[in-house]
């Protein structure tokens, strides 16, 4: 039995309660809550303006949130300094990527992979063992993810010159190279055609299958959606609109209406779904 101060076990890694953001007059986000369970791939959907980047700035702490809680691994989110979020396990990706362009695909993978380091400065600059130790290791970790996203052909290729379907798959290189537990993947498929949305789709489901990697992903393309996701969570006007499967979730009369924008009250739905 637990000691009545002891939180009862849980199979979420991150805990939202109640989140809110206000921007000025603007409730981005309003009294939101969901739970993402370890090893899932949880989805959040929503039309333009639906408050979804700001639930993920709130999780990689780029905002705090104006009320409520976010647990992550049974630790409050907001005590943890925002340049902390990588070394708790958290990484993520941008909607527009964000690489250095003109350093190669291995320069990249390796600075991503130093968020990781334990060394200190002058361990690093006197090259002692354990900074050896610590390279060593980061060019393991990094050739690991070459060979597992196939990017070996393009180790040595400048970002700039790479077509963006490959540059996408390099940010999610840089971030896995930080061995994280929650991977926050923010539009995945923008940007990228047909053929590339399915590449994508393939290293989603490797990541969580192969690699244990608990994702959460801000997607629009619905057919990506449902492929990868174990559930998802539709977002209208700072609200939650429904959360299940991904079937569930699409068949939601409030969603469709959501996304053809006829929604004024989303209160009415948010009852339909209770
Ligand atoms: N930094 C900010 N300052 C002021 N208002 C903001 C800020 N960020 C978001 N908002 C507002 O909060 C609301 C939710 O925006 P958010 O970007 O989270 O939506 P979204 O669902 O991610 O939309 P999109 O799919 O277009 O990216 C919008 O009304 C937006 O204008």
């Amino acid at each position: 039995m637990n000691a009545p101060d002891t939180p009862p076990p849980t199979d979420a890694l991150l805990q939202a309660r109640d989140i809110s953001v206000r921007f000025g007059g603007v409730m981005a986000v309003n009294k939101v809550s969901f739970d993402v369970r370890r090893g899932e791939v949880f989805t959040l959907i929503g039309p333009n303006g639906a408050g979804k980047t700001t639930v993920f700035n709130l999780i990689s702490r780029l905002y705090a949130p104006t009320s409520g809680r976010i647990t992550y691994d049974g630790q409050d989110l907001a005590r943890q300094p925002p340049h902390k979020v990588a070394s708790l396990g958290i990484a993520r990706t941008f909607q527009n990527i964000e690489l250095f362009e003109y350093a190669t695909v291995l320069q990249n993978l390796l600075i991503g992979r130093h968020t990781h380091r334990r060394t200190g400065f002058w361990q690093d600059i006197l090259f002692t063992p354990a900074a050896r130790r610590a390279e060593i290791e980061a060019r393991e970790k990094v050739e690991q993810v070459i060979d597992f996203l196939d990017l070996q052909h393009h180790r040595d290729s400048l970002v700039a010159g790479l077509p963006y379907g490959v540059r996408k798959v390099v940010e999610l290189g840089r971030a896995l190279c930080t061995q994280p537990r929650l991977l926050l993947l923010d539009e995945p498929s923008s940007g990228l055609n047909v053929e590339e949305t399915e590449d994508m789709a393939f290293w989603i489901q490797d990541i969580q299958r192969d690699l244990g990697i608990t994702v959460l992903m801000v997607e629009h393309d619905m057919s990506l959606v449902s492929r990868v996701s174990d559930r998802v969570l539709a977002m209208n006007q700072g609200e939650v609109l429904a959360m299940g499967s991904p079937r569930e979730v699409q068949a939601h009369p409030g969603v469709v209406e959501a996304y053809l924008g006829t929604i004024e009250d989303v209160s009415s739905l948010r009852r339909e779904v209770a």
